[in-house]
């Protein structure tokens, strides 16, 4: 039977070993060398090998442990996944926002714009910051639980210091254009048909059966929104990214405040070209309504949140 001793060196290394993956993986900033981090990883490998005993789901050697499966489980959102009525021009945009000042009795509105990232959107469970289950989209009622893939996801935390309760994090999972290229290389010599585009090679790699074949597609995930959650106070969008950074989410920077939908066009134009220079595929912006007071007054109608609108970029000409 492990003693106190061991248990604590084996919580430690866990907590180093998380810190130094959020650092390398998601602040592209390591303070250690690989050789150093792998050193660690080896420890902690040798000791939950002499003492499995005290081996959790949410050890940084658990990341790749999930069994090959055959279908997904159906899972119910405690909270249903909105999706997002679409703005197409500066008219529309301006539409919007009359909605949004009338729904609100002209009161002074804070928007928020976020790049719309071109993968698929999950849900991801933590309970006392343990990460437990992740869902697809699905319907926005039923996803699927495709947990043991999410868990490959090197950005995507497996514990979570000071966390609430149970919290839900929502967010897309994409895979970068390197990542992608170098996939469809690799399955043009092995004979395979390729991805169409990084969503289509995000989803058919998440949605693999083998979390082996998974942990292989390099796939990332960009944090950007709650589910349901118990125990936390959070009163704007703004104040959530910056929540989701200290529980060390990759949050994507590129988000920005304003006072006006004049402002907001102009961010709209500013990266209708400037996005191509990402290393991931954007197909437009989301804006939103910052303060959540206000998001609960605007509401929903039907599936649409009144307080949100994705601004779409015309779809690029496909390279011929
Ligand atoms: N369907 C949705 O509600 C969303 C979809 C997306 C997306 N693909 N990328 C970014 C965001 C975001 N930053 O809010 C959202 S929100």
């Amino acid at each position: 039977m492990a003693s106190e001793t061991v248990v604590r060196k084996i919580e430690k290394l866990r907590k180093e070993i998380h810190y130094h993956s959020y650092l390398y993986y998601v602040k592209d900033q390591p303070e250690i060398t690989d050789y150093e981090f792998d050193k660690l990883y080896r420890e902690l490998v040798d000791l939950e090998k002499e003492y499995p005993e005290l081996i959790t789901s949410d050890s940084p050697t658990q990341r790749v442990g999930g069994k090959a499966t055959d279908d997904f489980d159906k899972v119910k959102f405690k909270k249903p996944m909105l999706s997002l009525s679409n703005a197409f021009n500066a008219e529309e945009l301006h539409d919007f926002h009359r909605r949004v000042t009338g729904g609100l009795g002209d009161a002074k509105v804070e928007y928020i714009t976020e790049l719309k990232i071109d993968g698929l959107s999950m849900n991801l469970v933590y309970e006392n910051g343990r990460f437990v289950q992740g869902l697809t989209r699905g319907d926005g009622k039923v996803g699927e639980d495709v947990t043991a893939n999410v868990k490959t996801i090197k950005t995507i935390p497996l514990f979570i210091e000071n966390a609430p309760k149970y919290m839900e994090v929502r967010g897309e999972v994409y895979m970068p254009r390197q990542s992608f290229i170098r996939l469809n290389k690799a399955r043009d010599e092995s004979g395979d048909m390729p991805f169409a585009n990084c969503r289509n090679a995000a989803a058919g790699s998440l949605r693999q059966l083998d979390p082996q074949v998974t942990a292989g597609r390099n796939l990332d995930f960009f944090a950007y929104g709650l589910g349901s959650i118990e125990g936390m106070e959070i009163t704007s969008q703004a104040q959530l990214l910056a929540q989701l950074e200290r529980f060390h989410f990759h949050v994507n920077p590129h988000y920005k405040k304003w006072n006006s939908i004049e402002e907001v066009i102009q961010e709209v134009n500013q990266w209708q070209d400037s996005r191509r220079t990402l290393e991931y595929d954007t197909d437009g912006l989301v804006i939103k309504v910052s303060d959540f007071a206000q998001q609960e007054r605007l509401g929903a109608t039907g599936k649409d949140p009144k307080w949100a609108i994705a601004y779409k970029y015309p779809p690029e000409e496909a390279v011929t």
